[in-house]
């Protein structure tokens, strides 16, 4: 290597051990990067890039960041999914010999940067075995700690309910198919040795244990699973240093305890985020006050219970707290006070705190005193609340130590409040009465040598003096020291005073030191009571989401709907719950499935009101499943296993599938894991492709559902053929959305689900309030009304002729005689009866028909 200053030597001797990071080095009050990581700098931070000499003909590429303001460049660095090494100056540059001694404090990483509060954290380790994906998920802000082994399906829809910032796994394992449904994390490969036996000891050991079957994973699945905990937990460790917050024992991820909802289906029904403008559920019931209050809320949407006694826990304690309105008062307005307890035992075990965090522990935890004189009925609510642990010997420790308006650094005292430890009394009184302390020795010094002009002054260069005007000089003691001589007095010290002097001055800095001191035991304390804290955070987090939903039910005047285990699911005049928060004029509508009608079809035209109705029944079902009251007049709801939806949306093309793909995926999904307890919503199944094929596809698919399946089912179409199946299979029933014609033939929506079907389109309205030419409305119009006024009697059977067709016909046979085939049809075409989606179809089947002649 050429000949480096000692710096840029250090520099690289660094680097080299943070080859897949930024280096943030620094020099004084900046961060410097150099090399290529300042180019990189420059360009995502957007600062100047500068050049720093090396050497007499060498410069190389530099760019800095302010220590003070580091921050929010990290963050913009950490969100574009770099890993920042912050390198720190470990001694005091002006006593240092030679260059400072540098090294790294900490690597910041998308997954684990926990102490911005405006960042989601979470880091995620995946190992694979044959078909099978071990997962474990960290969040080092909240303490999130959960593994388990799933499928590669279920792999999907548990990224996109935990929703980690960074996967780890073993070189060349491939995840993108992740990649490709949710987007929002970093993939990062860690060498194989994270996911093998010392790492894996290392874990062991951290939590004094032998076996993860402690923390109650099971036996056959252990030596799985602790391949990504062992690896998740080093690499925090690895990356975090000295930061690393607690970390409580994992917890194994029971899906089989929750219904099954998929990624797509999350998505569709905007459980948790929304497209543009509509609310998402979350968002509608999430009145949870606390931090943990609103994490425990989207964890609950996101899970659904199938436990009927659970649920019924659940809804015992929201219906305590719907009737008993102080109760879930008084629980509130305590919340209100309380700190996200969560976060803030990150802060502190981590060292990243400010003494106000300790503060607000304190404060946060109080509440819990206060909380628990409360005295509820229902059993979940007083498990709660008798499992809460007021912490009373910590409080009173922290309430008699730490001052209630610290500053906000830790190291310029104001943390320790009086009482504590006599030195810093001392030290404190020395300093707040230091100016009396001098006025009563300056008082018992005139006393002793007589001297009345006796004073004692201080001056920055000589400390405390006692100042003997020239004339009084003859009556100085000798125990008195000349400091100093001036033209008309003389200035002199004494033993005291020299060592008040060295008292009051030295007191602020000891006072300091001192408070830092006990500062760090009492955080000490609080780091031994951590596990403690943290399931207290989690209590506190439950009382909140079901006061929250209580809040809700209260609010919108929301039911507590029956939940049992039967196969029956009625819904009488429910609400959307997301769309009619709009909508004044919102009407409800029942639904009603049993063993005679699981799967119904819905018609009606574009706008009716078809999809808000199918996913409201999803929504409400969900709903039910967390526990929540629903808005609607009564409802029976049995435990569904899964929802799964089928509906279209239009960010498909971000993946590389067509969009008829991505509908045929979603469908075999359901088709393939759907049981007889689901429930499947499905949104115009077979639209993305030609009509002939789509309504063949519709009509299998839920032909295989209403006979093999048996789940309850909505299917939405515009394919009024489908309407026949009633007739033809059990289980299948006829709705529709209504709406009303008046003379002039102007309809308007009554979005009432009614029971059969009809066969009117209304696209000319649809198309005039979507705002087409006034005069294209009129001609079509015309044309649709001279092709109503003719009639044929045998349009059904042309129609039924064009359908099955494609669906019966042997192949070769059809080829055999297209000619004349093409010709009959022609023939047999009555326009005078046909409507314009029919209309539509015959066109397409004659294009069909011309391209296979031609070919
Ligand atoms: N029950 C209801 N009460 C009042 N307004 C409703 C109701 N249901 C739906 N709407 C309103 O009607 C509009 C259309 O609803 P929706 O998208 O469900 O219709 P659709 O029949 O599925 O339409 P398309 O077939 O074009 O997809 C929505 O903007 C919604 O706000």
């Amino acid at each position: 290597m050429e000949n480096l200053t000692p710096m840029v030597a250090q520099y690289h001797k660094i680097k080299a051990q943070y080859q897949d990071c930024l280096l943030l080095y620094r020099l004084g009050d900046f961060y410097e990067l150099f090399y290529e990581d300042a180019v990189i700098g420059s360009k995502e931070l957007n600062i100047v890039l500068t050049k720093k000499k090396i050497s007499k003909d060498k410069d190389i590429p530099m760019c800095g960041i302010p220590y003070h303001s580091a921050d929010s460049y990290i963050t913009r660095l950490v969100s574009k999914g770099y890993k920042v090494a912050i390198c720190e100056q470990l001694e005091d540059a002006s006593k240092a010999k030679g260059v400072v001694k540098r090294d790294v404090i900490r690597v910041i990483t998308p997954g684990t940067y926990f102490d911005n509060e405006k960042i989601k954290s979470g880091l995620a380790a995946v190992y694979k075995k044959s078909d099978k994906y071990a997962i474990a998920f960290l969040d080092l802000a909240t303490g999130e700690f959960y593994a388990t082994v799933l499928n590669k399906e279920d792999l999907i829809s548990f990224i996109s309910k935990f929703s980690p910032k960074e996967i780890l796994t073993p070189p060349q394992t491939d995840i993108s198919f992740l990649n490709q449904e949710y987007k929002g994390f970093f993939h990062y490969s860690l060498p194989e040795y994270f996911f093998e036996k010392d790492y894996q000891q290392e874990f062991l050991n951290h939590f004094k244990t032998k076996s993860i079957t402690s923390f109650g994973f099971n036996h056959f699945e252990e030596e799985l699973i602790i391949r990504p905990l062992s690896a998740v937990f080093n690499y925090a460790k690895i990356t975090q240093k000295s930061f690393l917050p607690y970390i409580s024992p994992p917890k194994p991820y029971r899906e089989d305890k929750y219904m099954k909802l998929d990624y797509s289906t999350i998505k569709h029904l905007e459980l948790v985020s929304s497209q543009e403008h509509n609310p998402s559920l979350l968002s509608v019931i999430n009145k949870a006050i606390t931090g943990m209050g609103k994490r425990k809320i989207k964890f609950m949407l996101l899970h659904p219970l199938l436990n009927i006694q659970e649920i019924k826990d659940r809804q015992d304690a929201i219906e305590e707290l719907t009737q008993n309105h102080t109760l879930r008062e008084e629980i509130r307005q305590h919340l209100d006070k309380v700190y996200d307890i969560e976060r803030l035992v990150a802060k502190i075990t981590s060292n990243t705190l400010t003494p106000k965090d300790m503060v607000a522990l304190r404060e946060s935890l109080k509440k819990v005193k206060d909380i628990k004189k409360l005295s509820p009925k229902s059993k979940l609510l007083k498990n709660i609340v008798d499992s809460l642990n007021p912490h009373t010997q910590l409080v009173d420790k922290l309430e008699r130590y730490l001052e209630d308006n610290p500053p906000f650094h830790l190291k310029e005292g104001g943390l320790i409040k009086k009482g504590v430890d006599e030195r810093l009394d001392e030290l404190k009184s020395l300093k707040e009465n230091a100016e009396e302390i001098i006025r009563q020795y300056q008082e018992q010094e005139r006393e002793k040598t007589k001297i009345s002009s006796l004073k004692i002054g201080f001056n920055k260069v000589m400390g405390y003096y006692i100042e003997i005007t020239k004339p009084n000089l003859k009556l100085v003691p000798p125990y008195y020291k000349r400091k100093q001589t001036l033209s008309n007095a003389e200035r002199f010290t004494t033993d005291y005073l020299q060592q008040l002097e060295d008292k009051i001055l030295s007191a602020d800095e000891k006072i300091k030191a001192l408070e830092y001191e006990i500062f760090t035991q009492v955080r000490e304390e609080v780091v031994n009571h951590s596990f403690e804290i943290e399931e207290t955070a989690r209590l506190l987090g439950y009382l909140d989401a079901l006061a929250g939903l209580a809040q809700v039910a209260v609010e919108k005047s929301w039911i507590r709907p029956q939940i049992h285990n039967g196969y029956h699911l009625f819904i009488e005049e429910g609400y959307h719950p997301t769309v009619a928060n709009f909508s004044k004029d919102f009407v409800p509508n029942s639904v009603y499935f049993d063993e005679n009608r699981f799967f119904h079809i819905i018609t009606g035209p574009n706008m009716s009101g078809k999809s808000t109705y199918i996913r409201q029944v999803a929504l409400l079902t969900i709903l039910s499943q967390i526990g929540s009251f629903i808005p609607a007049s009564s409802a029976q709801i049995s435990v569904v296993d899964a929802v799964y939806t089928r509906i279209g949306s239009g960010d498909n093309l971000a993946k590389g599938l067509s969009t008829f793909m991505v509908e045929m995926l979603e469908v075999a999904n359901i088709l393939n894991n759907a049981t007889k307890n689901s429930l499947i919503v499905l949104d115009e199944v077979g639209r993305g492709t030609s009509t002939y094929d789509g309504i063949a596809i519709a009509w299998a698919v839920s032909e295989y559902i209403s006979k093999n399946i048996k789940a309850k089912t909505l299917f939405s179409t515009h394919y009024h053929e489908l309407t026949q199946l009633e007739s033809q299979l059990r289980g299948v029933k006829n709705f529709y959305l209504s709406i009303k014609e008046d003379q002039n033939g102007e309809i308007r929506f009554l979005y009432k689900v009614m029971e059969g079907f009809v066969d009117k389109s209304y696209g000319i309205h649809v198309a005039q309030l979507a705002g087409l030419p006034k005069s294209v409305i009129e001609r079509a119009k015309e044309i649709l009304l001279d092709l109503e006024n003719k009639k044929s009697e045998n349009k059904e059977e042309i129609y039924q002729q064009l359908l099955f067709s494609q669906l019966n016909q042997p192949e070769q046979e059809y080829k055999s005689d297209k000619n004349d085939q093409l010709l009959n049809f022609i023939e047999e075409i009555d326009i005078a009866t046909t409507t314009p989606l029919q209309a539509l179809m015959i066109l397409s089947e004659l294009k069909n028909m011309v391209k296979n002649l031609k070919s």
